[in-house]
């Protein structure tokens, strides 16, 4: 058991569209009542949180917050993985899809209060050739997307979509290997994805039914077929109803390894990476404390994606008058 009252505050400043100035004096305010010690660090560079969140875990903190989006998460969930120092989120990036998928609220000040409930779930991560990945590691055209994505300038929602947009233009689906529960699959993809949470971010259900404490990643293949399947395929991602689109192969496993001809882009939650022609990829199961809601919830198809559409746009327009007053 973790006795330690110390807590790091990471801020990615350059994560999302939003300004970053409220969340330091928000978690002093909600969270110094409780008798936690708050240290906070801003990032200047891809990696820095890693190192920072490791300096943490070797002093003997109680936690890690990451105020950022999912590569910050990532990065500062790699450094906790078998530790007894908690990851906390305080969603503030572009997609958010690990936030998402716990229940964690956009609003800094609810995902302050989940923290302060100090309610703590040993997750499950997955990790693609000793790389760790705690929502999507993907493979194809999620990959593209996450590389065009990542050389833009303007970060947020619609970039994501100008991103989709430009590299469906261009795809090409390649011919992929994939072993996994005694069985060897090979096809021309559209895009593999292994998810240990059920969504990208900004609600593209690419799993819904995801869990990150099964000891399992669901491993969702879209078989590549013509512009009318991809739009259908795409209708379903944000409807819940994926896995019964026929385009779709899913299926659970505890590790499989993909193959294809040569080394190439892929993602690790929404980050891009070249990575090799072979990819071993493994769930390590409860291996990453979080502090999470502690109301768990059931994924319903359309329900929850409507659900989860009015709370973006609730938090929106908060984040408007927040900016007017
Ligand atoms: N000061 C900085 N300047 C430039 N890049 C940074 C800085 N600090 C962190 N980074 C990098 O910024 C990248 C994007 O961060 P992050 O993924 O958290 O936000 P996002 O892409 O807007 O959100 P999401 O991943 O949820 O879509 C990460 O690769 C991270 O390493």
């Amino acid at each position: 058991m973790n006795t330690s009252r110390q807590l790091l505050l990471i801020i990615n400043p350059v994560s999302g569209i939003g300004s970053k100035d409220t969340i330091e004096p928000l978690v002093r305010s909600r969270l110094e009542p409780l008798g936690f010690e708050i240290s906070t660090a801003y990032t200047c560079a891809h990696g820095d949180a890693t190192r920072l969140a490791g300096n943490a875990v070797d002093a003997g903190f109680y936690g890690v917050i990451a105020a950022g989006g999912d590569g910050t998460v990532n990065e500062t969930a790699a450094a906790l993985c078998h530790s007894n120092t908690a990851l906390g989120i305080i969603p503030c990036g572009s997609g958010n899809g690990l936030a998402r998928h716990l229940g964690i609220p956009l609003d800094p000040l609810s995902a302050v209060k989940i923290i302060a409930e100090n309610h703590i779930v040993k997750s499950d991560y997955g990790a693609v050739n000793d790389m760790p990945f705690f929502c999507t590691f993907g493979v194809g055209f999620d990959a593209a997307v996450s590389s065009n994505f990542a050389r833009q300038h303007r970060r947020g929602k619609l970039a994501y979509i100008k991103s989709a947009i430009s590299e469906y233009i261009k795809f090409h689906p390649q011919v992929y290997t994939i072993s996994a529960n005694g069985h060897i699959l090979t096809e021309k993809a559209f895009l593999i994805a292994c998810c240990n949470a059920s969504q990208y971010g900004n609600n593209a259900y690419i799993a819904p039914t995801a869990s990150i404490t099964d000891g399992l990643l669901d491993i969702t293949i879209i078989h590549a077929g013509t512009p009318f399947d991809t739009a259908l395929v795409g209708m379903d991602l944000f409807t819940g109803y994926i896995n019964s689109n026929t385009m779709i192969h899913t299926f659970r496993a505890p590790s499989a390894v993909i193959y294809r001809q040569s080394e190439g882009p892929a993602h690790l939650d929404g980050e891009p990476v070249t990575i090799d022609d072979t990819m071993a990829i493994k769930c390590h199961a409860n291996a990453l404390p979080i502090f999470t809601p502690s109301r768990e919830i059931e994924f319903r198809p359309i329900i929850t994606p409507i659900e989860n559409a009015l709370k973006d746009l609730a938090s929106s327009f908060n984040r408007l008058i927040a900016r007017k007053v």
